[in-house]
Formats: structure tokens, C-alpha cells, sequence
């Protein structure tokens, strides 16, 4: 038997580990650009999956913003039904909304992708994130000055409306993706937004990570994704003392009681009223570390001050004691 190269065995192994123990009997979906990571990551799938009983589908997005985007979906398309992957769809998404083209566009695929998934009642989404991405999007959060919860960047796993969301890739680099490729003789296509140095991620792929490694070796790429899981582990711990928290305040009549809300930390105090604002029908795209910092004045800064104005048109006061949301 042929010996495997490295990568390609790396990225098998990677994948076989996503989706053992996965329940349900439904396909596998790949989400492929037809870049180097998801055309890794769906060569593995097609070789790990059918060895554990399940089928492997793909499915590519045309966000139709560039010129021959939706030939681009095609040829992805054409690969993977060649390649054994059942089913197989290139969908086109109107790209539109706030937050700029980027932002609209990850929205309009990741609605697109769980709509795929939910019609073939498939077992899990699998996206071809990296190691490398991980990386990128510590270094974004850093920059944005995130707390825990943005460091802790993406999770290995996640649930999008429903559908398990896997990112089997996040330990893999894409230096191995690369490789993979090349020695299965699969040709990426190369995003131009992943160049355009428009898009800040573009520019911390381009400069700030390579100058990281110049400067302080490649480890620093595994050590900033290792600060992600390190930060996602203590997250979730404070997200469950906040959610206790939140339940045993909220327990005790309307609204949330002043007194108890001071007797928090407040690294979990913070996050019981962000879940009560999202509780409260903020949505989550809104809500800022200002408006929770309001809220958080409204209990321990308190000097008669006003409505804190909260998006989805919420006015929260603090009233008898306690922080109440004020009939419009
Ligand atoms: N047009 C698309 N259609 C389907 N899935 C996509 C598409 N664009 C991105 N994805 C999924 O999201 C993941 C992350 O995409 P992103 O463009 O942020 O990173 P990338 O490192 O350039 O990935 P790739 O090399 O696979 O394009 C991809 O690996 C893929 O699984």
C-alpha cells in the first residue's frame, strides 16, 4: 500500500475525529469555496465518511459578486459530483444587508448553507476553517479590543439554527492544506478576497501574521490559537455562572433586583445583562460592550440617570430597586 503523505493523513485523521460519534443517519455537508482549505477538507470527508457508514455531500455559495463567481460555483459543483460526493448544490445568494459586503455575505452563505442542510436532513455542516484562521481572527478580536468571549474565536464546534456546525480544520494549518492539495492533485481556486487588501483579514493574512512569525517564530501561530481554546474553556465556565445567575435573579419577581445584581463578579454581572438584553429581544448583531457598560451603571453607578436605550428599541430604567424595562 501506497504511504500517505503527511498532510493528507493529518487532515483524514482530523476529519475522522469531527465525525465519529456524530448522530443521526443523514449526509455529512461540506461548505466548499473551491479554495485550498475546503477542497482539503472535502477530499478527506470523501474518503472518511463513506468508512463510517455515512455519506458526504458539498455545497458551494455563488455570492455573485465577482466576475465569473457563478462559473466558479459550477466547476466546484462539476468536482464534487466527479469526485462521489452525494447530494451535490452550488447555490446563488443575494448578497445585501448592514455591515459592509463582507459581513452581508458570510450572513447570506450561512443562510444558505443551513437551509442545504436542514432540506437533506444532514448530520453535521463542516467548514474548512484553520488553524491559521483561528489565528487571524485572535489577532481581529485583539485588535477590536474583544473580551473572552471574542478571543476565544471560533469554536471547533457550534450549533447554526439547528445544524451542527464542525470546523474539523482548526488544529490543521494551511501550509498542510496546501500540501494536500498537491499531492492529490487538486487545483484551489484562489479567492481574491483573500488578497484585497481592503478586507482587514486580508491584511493580517498578508502583513500581520507573517510579521508575528518573522518576529517571534511559527509557533506563535499555534500559541494564538491555543489562547482561543484556552479562553472558549473560561467562557463557558462564566456563561453558565451567568446563566445560573440570571435564572435565580429573574426567579424573584419582575425585572432584575439591584441588590442581587451588585453581589455578582463582574465579569459575570456583565454577561447576566447581556443575556437579559438578549433575553429581552435585543438582537445580538446590536448589542455592544456600551450598552451592556450602561446597564452595568445603572446598578453600580447609579445617580438618577435616565433610560438606557438598548437596540430592538428597549428601554430599560432602574426602578424600587430594580432594573425594569419601561412600557413604550
Ligand atoms: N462560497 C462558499 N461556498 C461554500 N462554503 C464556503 C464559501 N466560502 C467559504 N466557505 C466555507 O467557509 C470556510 C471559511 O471560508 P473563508 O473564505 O473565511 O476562509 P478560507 O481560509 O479562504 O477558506 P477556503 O480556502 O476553503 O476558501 C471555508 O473553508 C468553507 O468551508
Amino acid at each position: 500500500m501506497a504511504t500517505l503523505a503527511p498532510p493528507v493523513a493529518a487532515i483524514r485523521v482530523a476529519v475522522r475525529q469531527a465525525l465519529s460519534g456524530l448522530p443521526g443517519d443523514g449526509p455529512v455537508l461540506v461548505a466548499c469555496s473551491g479554495g485550498a482549505d475546503s477542497l482539503a477538507l472535502a477530499a478527506a470527508t470523501a474518503f472518511v465518511a463513506p468508512r463510517l457508514g455515512r455519506t458526504a455531500g458539498l455545497v458551494t455559495v455563488d455570492h455573485g459578486l465577482q466576475a465569473g463567481s457563478a462559473e466558479r460555483a459550477d466547476a466546484v459543483a462539476d468536482w464534487a459530483g466527479r469526485y462521489g460526493f452525494t447530494p451535490v448544490e452550488a447555490v446563488r445568494v443575494e448578497v445585501t444587508g448592514p455591515g459592509g459586503p463582507e459581513a452581508a455575505a458570510r450572513q447570506a452563505r450561512y443562510r444558505a448553507l443551513v437551509e442545504v442542510a436542514r432540506r437533506h436532513t444532514a448530520a453535521a455542516l463542516l467548514t474548512g476553517h484553520t488553524r491559521d484562521d483561528q489565528a487571524e481572527t485572535v489577532l481581529l478580536a485583539l485588535a477590536r479590543g474583544a473580551g473572552p468571549r471574542g478571543l476565544a474565536a471560533m469554536p471547533v464546534r457550534r450549533d447554526l439554527d439547528g445544524v451542527p456546525l464542525l470546523r474539523p480544520l482548526l488544529d490543521v494549518s494551511r501550509e498542510q492544506t496546501q500540501a494536500a492539495c498537491a499531492v492529490l492533485g487538486l487545483r484551489p481556486w484562489a479567492d481574491p478576497h483573500n488578497t484585497d487588501p481592503s478586507y482587514a483579514r486580508a491584511r493580517v493574512r498578508a502583513d500581520v501574521l507573517p510579521a508575528l512569525v518573522r518576529a517571534l517564530g511559527p509557533a506563535v501561530v499555534d500559541s494564538l490559537a491555543r489562547t482561543a481554546r484556552q479562553l472558549a474553556a473560561d467562557t463557558l465556565v462564566l456563561d453558565e455562572l451567568a446563566a445560573t445567575a440570571l435564572a435565580d435573579i429573574r426567579d424573584a419577581g419582575d425585572g432584575l433586583s439591584v441588590t442581587a445584581l451588585t453581589a455578582l463578579a463582574p465579569a459575570v454581572r456583565s454577561r447576566v445583562l447581556h443575556a437579559w438584553a438578549r433575553e429581552l429581544g435585543a438582537p445580538a448583531a446590536a448589542l455592544s460592550h456600551r450598552h451592556v457598560a450602561a446597564l452595568d451603571a445603572l446598578v453600580t453607578a447609579w445617580r438618577g440617570q435616565g433610560a438606557v436605550h438598548l437596540p430592538g428599541g428597549l428601554r430599560v430604567v432602574r426602578r424600587d430597586g430594580r432594573l425594569v424595562v419601561e412600557d413604550r
